[in-house]
């Protein structure tokens, strides 16, 4: 994750709107992987899907995941001007033209395009409380429960700007396969839904409990890469 100096993205005219249509029935089952909880979707088909934006062709829906912090000053990957927020979301989706699967599409250049979504400190958010009912039966590191029907874009603010560049995931393997869109809009959620995220835990059943938090990565150098943005 970067930190997305406003000043020196670029503005670039030739960016198009993001176009995402996701099919809430899709979605398959929520799962604590040890790292973070996953929702996961079904990609066999192109029934939930991204284009547009800095994309050549749509990309597939994979996962939905978060990373947040012990407490509200930190927990996003992202930084926008050196401010961090409570949380962040990242929505996967791969490239079905260029990759036959997701696990292909990881380690392929454009294999992977990543939207990422602040979440900042605020109202309620109804959509996400259907998530956040459902983490108590997640608790543990590999526990899964269904979770059969549930939109994403709910979880989308209506802004439409963003910002883009090329970058990686920011955990192993880490490949540098990541087209990065970044909603410059954060979304709001309240106290006691990010304190049900910090209720998670890392460890499995029967292990020293140990909480879910501080699961992001740190900041790394920008180097020679742009950050372009969709609006001026
Ligand atoms: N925070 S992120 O969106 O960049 C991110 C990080 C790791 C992985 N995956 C780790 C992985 C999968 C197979 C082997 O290893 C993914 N992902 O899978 O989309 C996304
Ligand atoms: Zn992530």
């Amino acid at each position: 994750p970067i930190n997305i100096q406003w000043r020196d993205s670029v503005y670039d005219p030739h960016l198009k709107p993001l176009k995402i249509h996701y099919d809430p029935t899709t979605c398959l089952y929520i799962w604590n992987n040890g790292y973070s909880f996953q929702v996961e979707f079904d990609d066999s088909a192109d029934k939930s899907v991204i284009m547009g934006g800095p994309l050549e062709n749509h990309y597939r829906l994979k996962q939905f995941h978060f990373h947040w912090g012990a407490i509200n000053e930190w927990g996003s990957e992202h930084m926008v001007d050196s401010k961090v927020y409570p949380a962040e979301l990242h929505l996967v989706h791969w490239n079905p033209v260029t990759s036959t699967s997701f696990e292909e599409a990881i380690m392929e250049n454009n294999g992977l395009v990543v939207i990422g979504v602040f979440l900042k400190l605020g109202a309620h958010h109804a959509g996400l409380q259907k998530l956040v009912d459902a983490l108590p039966a997640v608790k543990h590191k590999d526990t899964i429960v269904e979770f059969d029907v549930f939109d994403p874009s709910c979880l989308m603010p209506s802004c439409p700007d963003y910002w883009t560049y090329d970058g990686s995931l920011t955990t192993p393997p880490l490949t540098e396969s990541v087209t990065w869109i970044i909603k410059k809009t954060p979304i709001e959620v309240d106290q006691n839904q990010l304190e049900e995220f910090r209720m998670l835990l890392f460890t499995s059943a029967g292990e020293e409990e140990k909480r879910m938090v501080d699961n992001f990565r740190p900041l790394q150098p920008l180097m020679n890469r742009t950050v372009r943005s969709s609006f001026r």
